[in-house]
């Protein structure tokens, strides 16, 4: 075994008491198959509680703790600390102080061969830092006070030589822990951000609506847009009928009516904020900011407040009695940024009575998160954005930071692959296979839809569909019988972005893609026939729904 210290002392099995001055921690260490588990409970006020510390190596799998942040292998000896922009400091970490400083990997990072992680966060942030050569793992309670003793989020050290296998166990346990959604179908569809973003109209979803009938889609998703401020979500623009309305033409059209909100976001200049100005996350007793975007400063609801969960109860049951079956709720790291709330809860604490809020009001509907916290989620979303906005360019140019880029936002779906199926289904970000108004290349679009289906992701496609000829029809659907395997990335610690993907049991068979993100260049190998059989359904509405059975693929 290496190096080790839990709770600064020596590693070793067993239980164990930590009596300090501000908390006590009573804690246990257990083998379990394939490495060992750390779990116990905590009392007092614990702050940045360090768990276990052990020798850094030079090259780690490292993640951030939003979707939109990158997971990818960094070099330590050569690593210095990123430039934060402070209107997105909190996408960057819930702790900025750490990120400004050393290299921060929350929830896990993983060596060649091991694996560290947190099986869960549900009241403290669970992270690790580089420090002088060392590899600390950190509970952050926010000085938060415990009367009684609360479980700390257990922590896992797994090692095997085979580190995507590693990877994969991990997520599983996480998946167990937090009772993970797994919906049994892949949602496949239509969104309206990646062609028309701030400026669609609603003569332009009528438009894509009626030609979405010629497409496989079952839902169909009105993104950004329609609503009159962020905050103000049952109110529209001017050129947009009611949400009521929108929902129910996309609904007589056949399709699950999908719609994105940010629901923990409110604008300075809207409504609900000048309504309740009281409502939102605090600092020195005045509205903290909690990002910008919009050309606005965007504050945080304080999700402590019972009135705060009651309002967003009843706009999410709203949304649901109008028919919308697919929510993607966005921006989400929001209502887990550190300040001052009503209650003296940890913002993860705060965070998951949001989340708690919404799947109550929507029941067992579709919930896809994006901008969340991801450990902190598990349990209450369906799906998950695993990545940063995909772009109708490639993105050679644009920093590895969470800025949109089609490029990054594969190469997410590519490290964060295992999270698929144990903890949630994978949102890669949408296809974009229109031949006009894009920058990317035939091949470049082959790619990335090959990649999302053989990762078995959600597919969910973002065009004017009246751009999208021949090409990208067969591509949407060959992507869509890469679908239905077991993905493994067999190189996942790689540095030159070029991996190696197998899937077992697709519909087109074992499959297996190398794909190169530098040289935008792939090789996609079916081997033999699946047991798994298509079969094409007519509805009545005249469009055509897929499914595959046993037996035999015609
Ligand atoms: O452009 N940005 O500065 C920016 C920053 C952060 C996130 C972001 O995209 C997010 O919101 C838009 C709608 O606004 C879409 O729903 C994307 O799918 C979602 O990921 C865009």
């Amino acid at each position: 075994m290496i190096c080790v210290e839990i709770f600064k002392r020596p590693f070793r099995e067993g239980s164990f008491v930590l009596k300090e001055k501000d908390y006590t921690v009573e804690f246990e260490v257990e083998k379990i198959h394939l490495g060992w588990k750390i779990s116990g409970r905590v009392k007092g006020n614990p702050g940045r509680l360090e768990i276990f510390r052990t020798n850094a190596p030079k090259k780690l799998l490292v993640n951030n703790w939003q979707s939109w942040g990158p997971c990818r292998v960094v070099d330590l000896p050569s690593f210095t600390p990123p430039e934060i922009d402070p209107n997105w400091q909190y996408t960057a970490s819930v702790v900025p102080d750490v990120i400004k400083n050393r290299l921060q990997s929350d929830y896990f990072v993983a060596e060649e061969g091991r694996v560290y992680g947190f099986l869960s966060s549900k009241i403290a942030h669970p992270f690790f830092a580089a420090e002088n050569g060392e590899l600390v793992a950190y509970l952050e309670y926010f000085d938060v006070k415990f009367d009684d003793f609360v479980p700390i989020e257990p922590f896992v050290v797994l090692e095997d030589p085979n580190t995507s296998l590693l990877l994969e166990k991990y997520a599983e346990l996480v998946g167990k822990e937090n009772s993970a959604r797994i919906p049994e179908r892949t949602p496949v569809g239509w969104c309206s951000w990646y062609h028309y973003f701030l400026d669609l109209t609603w003569e332009e979803t009528l438009k894509n609506l009626e030609l979405a009938g010629e497409f496989p889609f079952e839902v169909f998703q009105i993104d950004d847009a329609y609503e009159k401020d962020i905050g103000d979500w049952l109110v529209t623009k001017k050129d947009f009928p009611s949400v009521d309305e929108m929902a129910r033409t996309i609904q007589e059209k056949g399709f699950v009516p999908g719609i994105w909100t940010a629901p923990f976001s409110v604008s300075e200049t809207s409504d609900v904020f000048n309504s309740y100005p009281d409502w939102v996350v605090k600092e020195n007793g005045m509205p903290k900011m909690a990002y910008r975007n919009w050309n606005r400063k965007i504050y945080a609801l304080d999700l402590s407040n019972k009135e705060v969960l009651d309002w967003l109860f009843d706009l999410f049951s709203s949304l649901k009695k109008m028919g919308y079956r697919y929510f993607k709720i966005d921006f989400l790291f929001a209502g887990a940024i550190p300040g001052e709330r009503k209650e003296n809860i940890t913002p993860v604490q705060a965070f998951r009575k949001g989340m708690e809020v919404i799947r109550k009001a929507v029941g067992d509907l579709f919930i896809l998160g994006c901008g969340s916290p991801l450990l902190p989620a598990v349990g209450y979303v369906d799906g998950m954005r695993i990545g940063p906005d995909t772009t109708p360019f490639w993105g050679d140019q644009i920093e590895d930071n969470g800025a949109p880029a089609a490029r990054w936002a594969l190469r997410n779906a590519i490290t964060r692959y295992f999270m698929h199926d144990r903890l949630w289904l994978n949102d890669p970000d949408c296809l974009i296979l229109r031949e006009e108004k894009t920058e990317l290349t035939p091949k470049e679009r082959e790619l990335y839809s090959y990649t999302c289906g053989i990762l078995d992701n959600m597919i969910i496609e973002s065009d004017d569909l009246s751009l999208v000829k021949e090409h990208g029809r067969k591509v949407l659907r060959e992507t869509l019988d890469l679908l239905g395997g077991k993905p493994r990335v067999l190189n996942i610690m790689t540095e030159d972005l070029k991996y190696e993907i197998v899937s077992s049991g697709t519909i087109s068979g074992n499959t297996r893609l190398v794909v190169d993100l530098k040289n935008r260049e792939y090789h996609l190998e079916k081997e033999g026939k699946s047991s798994l059989r298509k079969k094409v359904v007519k509805r009545e509405d005249g469009r055509n729904f897929y499914f595959y059975e046993e037996g035999e693929r015609e």
